[in-house]
C-alpha cells in the first residue's frame, strides 16, 4: 500500500479488497418539522433502498463509475457528481492530499424525488471516505461536512436528510446545540409507505415557492405542532402523535406542485390511514400506517393512483435504525 503522504502523481494503481458502503433513503420534514425533523427508512422486504458506494482501488486519478436503477437521472459527466465533490471537500477539510480512488456508485435512489437522494450520495461518500482513511473526522465534523454539501445542492443548509441517513432513526435537529441532532422515540409497529411517482421535482425549485417570512401565528402553530408530536412520541401516545402530523410551513405552498395530494389523502383517510404527507420537498408521498395490513392497502392504492411512469416505485418501509454503514 502506498503512503498517504506521497504526492498524487507518483501513486500507481493499487488493488485493494473492494469496500462497500450503504446509506438509506430519508424523509425530510416528516410533515411537522420543516428542516428540523427527518427519518431514515428501509423496505420491510429487505431490499436496499439507498445508494451504495464501492471503493475499488487506489490509483493516479480519481474515477467514478455510475451504475444502478437511477443512473440515467444523473449528469453523464461524473465530474459533476456529488460523490467526487465530497471527496475534494473531505480532502480540503483534512488539509492534506489523499490517495486518488477508483469508485463505483450504485444510484439506487431517484434524483429530485423527496427521498433525500442527494443527501444519500453525500452521506455514503463522506462516511466511506472517513472509514477508509481511518476516521480522521469526528461524527459532528463529518455531519457538518455533509450538511454543507447538501446546502450547495438545495440552496440552503438543512440537516433533515443527512442526519437520519447518517445516524439512522427519526432525528430532531437541535439548533445552536453542540449535539446538532437527537434520535427521537418511535412507534415500532408503524409502517411508512413511500410512493415515488417517477417525476422529478428539484428541491431547490420546491424551496423557491416557500415564503421568505412566516407570520407570528404560523410560527406559534409550527412550534406547537412540533412540540405536540415530540412529546407524544416520548409518551408513546399514538393518537396524539398522528393528530400532530400537520405541515403549516411548506405544504400550503407546495400543494400547487402536488395537486393530487388532497384527493389521495381523503381516499386513504376513508380507508383508515391517518396520515399522508409530502416526503421532503416531494413529489414522493409518505403514508403512516398502523399495521402491515394498512400498509399493504396504502401501497396498493398509491401505486395504482400516484405512480406515473417506469421510474416510479412504492415501498413499504420501517424505520432504518442503523443509518450509514459498511456492507
Ligand atoms: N450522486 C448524486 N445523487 C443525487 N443527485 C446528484 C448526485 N450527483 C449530482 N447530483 C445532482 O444534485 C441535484 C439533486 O437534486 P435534489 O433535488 O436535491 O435531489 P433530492 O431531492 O432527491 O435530494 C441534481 O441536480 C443532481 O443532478
Ligand atoms: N427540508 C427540506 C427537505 C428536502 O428533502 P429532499 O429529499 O426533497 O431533498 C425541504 O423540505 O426543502
Amino acid at each position: 500500500m502506498q503512503s498517504n503522504s506521497l504526492p498524487n502523481n507518483v501513486l500507481k494503481s493499487t488493488a485493494i479488497k473492494t469496500r462497500r458502503y450503504y446509506a438509506p433513503a430519508s424523509t425530510g420534514n416528516f410533515s411537522v418539522g420543516f428542516d428540523l425533523l427527518g427519518a431514515a427508512f428501509e423496505p420491510v422486504n429487505g431490499d436496499l433502498f439507498g445508494d451504495v458506494l464501492e471503493i475499488c482501488a487506489e490509483q493516479a486519478q480519481m474515477s467514478l463509475e455510475i451504475t444502478g436503477r437511477y443512473q440515467h437521472q444523473l449528469p453523464s459527466d461524473s465530474s459533476d457528481n456529488l460523490v467526487l465533490r465530497c471527496f475534494y471537500a473531505f480532502e480540503k477539510k483534512l488539509g492534506k492530499p489523499l490517495p486518488r480512488l477508483q469508485l463505483r456508485l450504485h444510484k439506487n435512489l431517484p434524483v429530485g424525488s423527496g427521498l433525500g437522494s442527494s443527501a444519500c450520495s453525500i452521506v455514503v461518500a463522506c462516511y466511506a471516505f472517513n472509514d477508509y482513511f481511518s476516521a480522521p473526522l469526528a461524527e459532528a465534523e463529518l455531519l457538518q461536512l455533509m450538511a454543507e454539501a447538501e446546502g450547495q445542492v438545495s440552496g440552503s443548509v438543512h440537516y433533515d436528510n443527512v442526519a437520519p441517513s447518517y445516524f439512522g432513526g427519526l432525528q430532531l435537529m437541535l439548533p445552536q446545540s453542540k449535539q446538532l441532532c437527537r434520535a427521537l422515540p418511535w412507534f415500532e409497529h408503524w409502517r411508512v409507505v413511500l410512493c415515488y411517482p417517477g417525476t422529478v421535482l428539484s428541491t431547490k425549485a420546491a424551496r423557491e415557492v416557500l415564503p421568505k417570512q412566516v407570520s407570528l401565528a404560523q410560527s406559534i402553530m409550527f412550534a406547537g405542532m412540533l412540540s405536540r408530536f415530540v412529546t407524544a412520541l416520548y409518551q408513546q401516545d399514538e393518537s396524539e402523535a398522528l393528530a400532530a402530523l400537520q405541515d403549516v410551513i411548506a405544504e400550503p405552498y407546495r400543494l400547487a406542485l402536488i395537486p393530487q395530494l388532497t384527493q389521495l389523502r381523503a381516499d386513504l383517510q376513508a380507508a383508515g390511514i391517518l396520515h399522508l404527507g409530502i416526503s421532503g420537498a416531494g413529489p414522493t408521498l409518505f403514508a403512516v400506517c398502523q399495521s402491515d395490513q394498512q400498509a399493504s392497502i396504502a401501497a396498493e392504492y398509491l401505486s395504482r393512483h400516484y405512480e406515473k411512469n417506469q421510474d416510479a416505485i412504492t415501498h413499504i418501509c420501517k424505520l432504518s435504525s442503523a443509518g450509514a454503514r459498511a456492507l
